[in-house]
């Protein structure tokens, strides 16, 4: 942590590691720390932003990295013109996922590493306009656990569809649309979701809508969380409109990512669940 600190970029890219000092090529950097999952147990792994699979003595392994446990192995970027690499050091059997500058690191240079994927979402935007705001800081640097990341916000449920759009304003129409694409809106068949001027402020803006079948809250976690607020509000005796805002909004946000996270790793077996019933009603 002497030659490397972690520092939020902007709200796409969320945060990156950056070189304190010089750093010379070759040197060690970090190590990319975290739970060691071995084959058989690699299932269990939430398919999660800070999953690092790789083989060992020929099996199929993961360094899970999902628990925020203030390492910055976990907050390194990936890049097609990376300065860094990773590798493989066994120490007692045990393998290390170390990393290693490749080239000469000026101080400030953001650290990165190839992930090893041509079709990242963000390999799209390689060479563009948006290229260039996503590797230019744009906001202070902030540390530690005051670390946030818009877009990670966004899909753990903390920031609002509009606020995301807000974000997505220093966008060109078409750049919006390729960050729009990565997400779609799941939204039930309410007549306010598909009335006309609703359906065509979403196709101007480039948002793309799930299909939905009719009747199926049992497919969509967000109603276990709506109902986790009223469960949670059932004692609040809010007197005016402004107050029951407040009182959602407050409710809503304490309620803790890893209980969302929980319920979008269930969609496997809700769906599961909807098959088996021939479409009726399930658990969930
Ligand atoms: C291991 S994390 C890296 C740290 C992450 N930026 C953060 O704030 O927690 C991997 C995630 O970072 C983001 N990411 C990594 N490289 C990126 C890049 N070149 N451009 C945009 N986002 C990137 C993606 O969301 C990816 O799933």
């Amino acid at each position: 942590k002497d030659i490397i600190t972690g520092r939020y970029i902007n709200p796409i890219k969320g945060r990156g590691v950056f070189a304190k000092t010089p750093i010379l090529q070759g040197s060690f950097i970090l190590e990319y720390r975290g739970t060691l999952v071995e084959k058989g147990k690699l299932g269990k792994i939430n398919n999660n932003n800070y999953a690092y699979f790789f083989k060992h003595g020929g099996r199929d392994c993961c360094i899970d990295a999902s628990l925020d446990d203030g390492s910055l192995g976990r907050l390194v970027n990936d890049s097609q013109k990376p300065n860094g690499k990773i590798k493989k050091i066994d120490l007692g059997g045990k393998p290390h996922l170390c990393l290693f500058a490749i080239k000469d690191i000026n101080k400030d240079d953001e650290i990165t590493y190839n992930y090893g994927g041509q079709d990242l979402p963000w390999c799209s935007y390689c060479g563009q306009e948006l290229c260039k705001f996503v590797h230019e800081p744009v906001a202070p640097a902030i540390t530690g656990s005051e670390v946030t990341s818009a877009k990670e916000d966004f899909f753990r449920h903390k920031m609002d569809f509009n606020g995301f759009l807000k974000k997505l304003n220093f966008f060109s129409t078409e750049e919006r649309k390729t960050w729009i694409s990565w997400v779609a809106l799941g939204q039930d068949l309410a007549p306010a979701h598909t009335a006309k001027s609703t359906k065509s402020w979403l196709n101007d803006h480039g948002v793309g809508v799930l299909d939905w079948p009719a009747n199926s809250p049992d497919l969509n976690p967000i109603e276990n969380l709506w109902s986790i607020v009223k469960r949670k509000m059932r004692n609040k005796r809010p007197k005016h409109a402004d107050e029951l805002k407040a009182t959602v909004k407050e409710t809503w946000a304490s309620i803790p990512p890893q209980q969302c996270h929980k319920l979008i790793t269930s969609i496997p077996r809700r769906i599961e669940a909807v098959i088996k019933a021939k479409g009726a009603p399930t658990k969930y």
